[in-house]
């Protein structure tokens, strides 16, 4: 691959109000140094998508962002969100967790009915009231365009749903936390094309009330469904801006490259 010059950068700041921004977050897995001064800003109620080749360090960074890298990584610079720095210790994971919820690569519903996976949370939260957790259950699977297909079997296992309905759940899961911000992992990877589209079309609509930061190595996803792009390159935010522009006239040659297929 040939080697570019990972200092060369061109990142825009969006007009628009921003939900989250990192300034300078640094990723260390022990002694190496995996993402190298992140500093991007993510528009509300807008999709960002994350590409690069693999390894370049999207889901790291991703995963810094809600603290999931608290246990297996140093996450050094700042994560603000609502003029608070949530990358301070002294700020609870549990609390910003709520804000900015996260859906994985592989469906993951816990082995229990489908009204439970939505409710377990909540229920952990001292949320008690049948009809306040029932409205919960429609309004998340509504917005998770799950609810007509399920909502006579709400007490069906939730391992009994295909892999595409399994991935809504669990984006019903997510924001029935009610968060502002859904971070999501690679989640049509593991779908079919049918599945896919389905998936992408649900992630449009929820920029109606939640900004979606989502990582993806499927560029044509990216192009589809996200207003900014950013591209990442061996730990480095290479390229951010809007997502035309990443795709049609990127600044940096590494972009360009990589969206033309020449590596990765
Ligand atoms: N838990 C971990 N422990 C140690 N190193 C890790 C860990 N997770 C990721 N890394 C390293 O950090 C770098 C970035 O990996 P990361 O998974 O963030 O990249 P990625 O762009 O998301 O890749 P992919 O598209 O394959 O998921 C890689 O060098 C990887 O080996």
């Amino acid at each position: 691959m040939q080697s570019y010059n990972l200092n060369e950068t061109h990142i825009v700041t969006p007009d628009e109000e921003i939900a989250l921004s990192t300034h300078q977050l640094q990723v260390f897995y022990g002694s190496n140094h995996s993402m190298t001064d992140a500093s991007l800003s993510f528009p509300r109620f807008q999709i960002t998508a994350l590409i690069g080749a693999s390894g370049s360090g999207k889901s790291t960074y991703l995963r810094s962002l809600n603290r999931m890298n608290d246990r297996i990584a140093t996450v050094k610079g700042e994560i603000m969100y609502r003029h608070t720095d949530i990358n301070s210790r002294k700020v609870n994971v549990f609390e910003v967790r709520k804000h900015i919820g996260m859906v994985f690569q592989k469906p993951n519903p816990f082995a229990k009915s489908i009204y439970d996976n939505i409710t377990f949370a909540l229920k952990a939260a001292g949320l008690t009231n049948k009809k306040v957790l029932d409205d919960r259950v429609e309004s998340s699977l509504k917005e998770a365009a799950l609810w007509d297909e399920v909502k006579d079997d709400l007490h069906k296992s939730a391992l009994s749903l295909s892999g595409g309905q399994q991935q809504r759940l669990c984006i019903a899961r997510a924001i029935a936390m009610q968060p502002d911000i859904l971070l999501l992992d690679e989640p049509a990877s593991a779908l079919d094309p049918i599945s896919t589209a389905k998936l992408e079309m649900t992630l449009k609509n929820l920029t109606e009330k939640y900004t979606i930061i989502i990582v993806t190595h499927n560029m044509q996803q990216a192009s589809r469904i996200s207003t900014y792009t950013a591209f990442f390159h061996l730990g480095h935010v290479i390229e951010y801006d809007k997502t035309e522009t990443i795709f049609q006239t990127p600044q940096i040659q590494a972009t360009r490259d990589y969206v033309t297929g020449h590596f990765g």
